[in-house]
């Protein structure tokens, strides 16, 4: 039946000049870095207690939480399992893997050598973040803007032991490993003085990035605001734009980092002028940065559509942020990351060439008749076929699989 659906489709999309085949064959191309943070809400296997801190915040408690990196593996295997296409893993500092308590300054790659061996076995490539939050030389949220040149020094430090693990581990995978910097740095009234911690903020960086590397790329994530730095935030999108140009960093964008009514999509092509590369956080920001489950709604279909229509795949890392804990959270995962896997699809397959034509010989008619009839093409059909290909399951088996393995680890407490 599924086959027989396919190649109706096929052909139908074939009439409006699409190839089908050609679509799912670049969508296989395409790995989504999933953040390991979802898995555990955002806790990580640091020898500490306490909140995440930083204007991060995950709400709800359903249960199956992946208690140490073991856990945390086996929930990723199941969800890449669902998940057609090959991968990699966004995994934060503070999920280290070793009997050892080093302090933030104190990490290193024998740190995380297991998580290597495990993305190597899985065939998985890594990325990696250093963790700028949850730890008490963040509690003043400043942390390499902070005015103690001592605080600053220790994020520094583990600044640049973050890159060289994140190079280790490009090294070690054969792919190199995006290294993104965000910092909750910020002030909740307003301040007097952004100047002075930009500045800082600014040679902070510039000290970590000092030393070049290899087989790793550096990212740095700006943001609008956070819960207790709402007057300003040191890292703003002007703030690292700038710096990513001036720098030849990527630039991340973080769809829940901006004012609710930005259109985060449109974007990408003018920050693509300036830069080679782009790392975005797909995120769902419900009326503020609140990190919901990605949906297959109009911002992911623009973006992704964007990402298409102006050549942009080459050069942007698709990563994910969001996190809830009120539902489960490998089925979090997977719709999240199919969801952004069926946008890409549906950009893959629209017309691309005749809407481009349309709008540059001004017909703005035909521009719109054709986005809007292309709206009842079977998009379905083909993504049926592709998680065909892929050995992965849809509709009511994904259901079932998603359901049967919340139910397995929900005696975690
Ligand atoms: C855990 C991540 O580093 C974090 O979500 C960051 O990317 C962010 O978006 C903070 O709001
Ligand atoms: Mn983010």
């Amino acid at each position: 039946m599924t086959k027989q659906n396919y190649d109706t489709a096929r052909a139908i999309f074939a009439d409006w000049g699409v190839d089908a085949e050609a679509a799912m064959e670049r969508l296989a191309r395409i790995p989504i870095s999933m953040h390991c943070w979802q898995g555990d809400d955002v806790v990580g296997f640091e020898a500490r207690t306490g909140a995440s801190g930083g204007g991060i915040q995950t709400t709800g408690n359903h249960p199956g939480r992946a208690r140490t990196p073991d856990e945390l593996r086996a929930d990723l295997e199941f969800s890449y399992a669902q998940i057609p296409g090959s991968h990699r893993l966004n995994l934060h500092a503070m999920y280290l893997d070793t009997d050892a308590t080093p302090d933030r300054d104190e990490i290193e790659y024998d740190h995380f050598a297991p998580w290597v061996d495990w993305a190597r076995e899985q065939g998985l490539g890594l990325d990696f973040n250093p963790t700028f939050f949850a730890h008490a030389k963040a509690d003043d949220n400043l942390t390499l803007s902070h005015p103690d040149a001592g605080i600053r020094e220790f994020w520094i430090e583990h600044g640049k032991r973050s890159r060289d693990i994140a190079a280790k581990m490009g090294t070690e995978l054969g792919s190199a490993c995006v290294n993104n910097i965000w910092v909750p740095d910020g002030f909740k009234d307003i301040p007097v003085d952004r100047m002075a911690a930009r500045a800082r903020l600014e040679a902070s960086l510039d000290a970590m990035l000092a030393s070049p590397q290899e087989h790793m790329l550096d990212a740095v994530e700006s943001k609008l605001f956070g819960i207790g730095v709402e007057a300003c935030t040191v890292g703003s999108h002007e703030f690292y734009l700038g710096y990513a140009i001036r720098n030849k960093t990527l630039l991340c964008l973080d769809m829940g980092h901006f004012h609710p009514t930005e259109n985060v999509a449109d974007k990408l092509s003018s920050v693509a002028l300036s830069l080679d590369e782009i790392l975005l956080h797909v995120s769902r920001p419900m009326r503020w940065d609140s990190d919901h489950v990605i949906l297959l709604n109009d911002d992911i279909l623009a973006m992704a559509q964007e990402l298409i229509f102006s050549d942009l795949l080459d050069r942007t890392r698709i990563g994910l942020d969001f996190f809830d804990a009120t539902i489960s959270r490998t089925a979090a995962w997977v719709i999240g990351t199919r969801n952004m896997q069926k946008a890409l699809l549906r950009g893959l397959l629209m017309p691309k060439a005749q809407l481009q034509s349309a709008e540059s010989s001004l017909d703005y008619t035909q521009r719109l008749i054709v986005t809007e009839e292309v709206k009842d093409l079977p998009f379905g059909a083909v993504w049926q076929e592709f998680c065909d290909r892929h050995s992965a399951p849809e509709g009511l088996m994904l259901m079932k699989t998603l359901s049967e393995y919340d139910r397995s680890v929900a005696s975690r407490n």
